[in-house]
């Protein structure tokens, strides 16, 4: 039996999470972790810890849907004490994921870090990197519910690293004045994320490619956050071959 905790199971993913692993055959959900402490859908028989330094026991695999916050001292903790991450928090940057890739190493503790669990924004990453290589000139727009913390979401940025690193060629540099502060959106390297906040979305993200007298359109929609779970449940299943801290979905597919 592989014994999960879930870090942030009284959230929107954390909920989900609980419920996938509770019906996966030969896996608990044996804790919890999230501040609050309430009991939510967790089992009955599942241990509930407020903070990280009330955990006094190991578990096989540590799940976190939290904060951009809390998500670095958990994982590093995680990893200090032999268990294997599962991480969907976006927010790390990327000196931290350095960071704790080295202490993964240093442990001999395997794990994955995902910024998206979804199908349709795993595919969607693939084709707007090799679009990248046609086509330069790119924009993000990501679409996501009003509670959504963090701005721009991880698979926007990771979409936006992924074009700037496919680019063969630099893209026009477009020259709107702003009239209104921040109208252009942010920039990564030359490309512009714009953040959508809005109740009765869930995470939606478009790409829009330019060029001379053509354009190109991809996009996801996850509409609801099972959307998430089938990659969730992937990672379960086989982060225990892993032998380093993964970054990424498609690279346990
Ligand atoms: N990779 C992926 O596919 C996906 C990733 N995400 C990411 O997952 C994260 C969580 O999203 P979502 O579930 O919507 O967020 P919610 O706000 O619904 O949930 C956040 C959870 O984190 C807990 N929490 C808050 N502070 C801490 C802390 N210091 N230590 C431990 N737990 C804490 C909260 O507990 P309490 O209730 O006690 O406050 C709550 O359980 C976000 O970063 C989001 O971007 C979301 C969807 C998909
Ligand atoms: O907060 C969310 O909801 C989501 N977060 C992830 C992100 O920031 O990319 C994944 C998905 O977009 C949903």
């Amino acid at each position: 039996m592989k014994r999960v905790l879930i870090a942030g199971y009284t959230g929107a993913m954390g909920q989900k999470a609980v419920d996938l692993v509770a019906g996966m055959p030969d896996f608990e959900v044996a804790a919890g972790l999230a501040p609050s402490g309430k009991q939510g859908n967790l089992p009955a028989q599942a241990k509930i810890y407020r903070k990280l330094s009330e955990i006094n026991e190991s578990y096989d695999i540590w799940v976190d849907f939290t904060t951009p916050q809390a998500v670095f001292e958990n994982v590093q903790f995680a990893l200090q004490h032999h268990m294997r991450p599962i991480v969907g928090t976006t927010g790390l940057t990327d000196e931290q994921v350095q960071l704790l890739q080295k202490l993964a190493q240093t442990e001999g503790v395997g794990g994955l870090i995902a910024p998206n669990f979804g199908m349709s924004a795993v595919l969607l990453m693939k084709f707007a990197q090799l679009a990248a290589e046609f086509f330069p000139d790119a924009e993000i727009i990501e679409m996501h519910h009003a509670d959504k913390k963090d701005a721009p979401s991880g698979t926007a940025l990771a979409t936006a690293k992924l074009i700037a690193q496919a680019r063969q060629n630099s893209p026009e540099s477009a020259n709107s004045e702003e009239t209104l502060a921040g109208v252009r959106g942010g920039d990564y390297q030359g490309v512009k994320i714009h953040a959508v906040r809005l109740p009765g979305y869930i995470a939606h993200e478009q790409v829009l490619f330019g060029g001379p007298g053509e354009a190109l359109t991809i996009r996801q929609d996850s509409f609801d956050r099972s959307s998430f779970m089938s990659g969730v449940k992937v990672a379960l299943l086989k982060v225990a071959e892993l032998d380093h801290l993964v970054v990424g979905l498609e690279n346990i597919l």
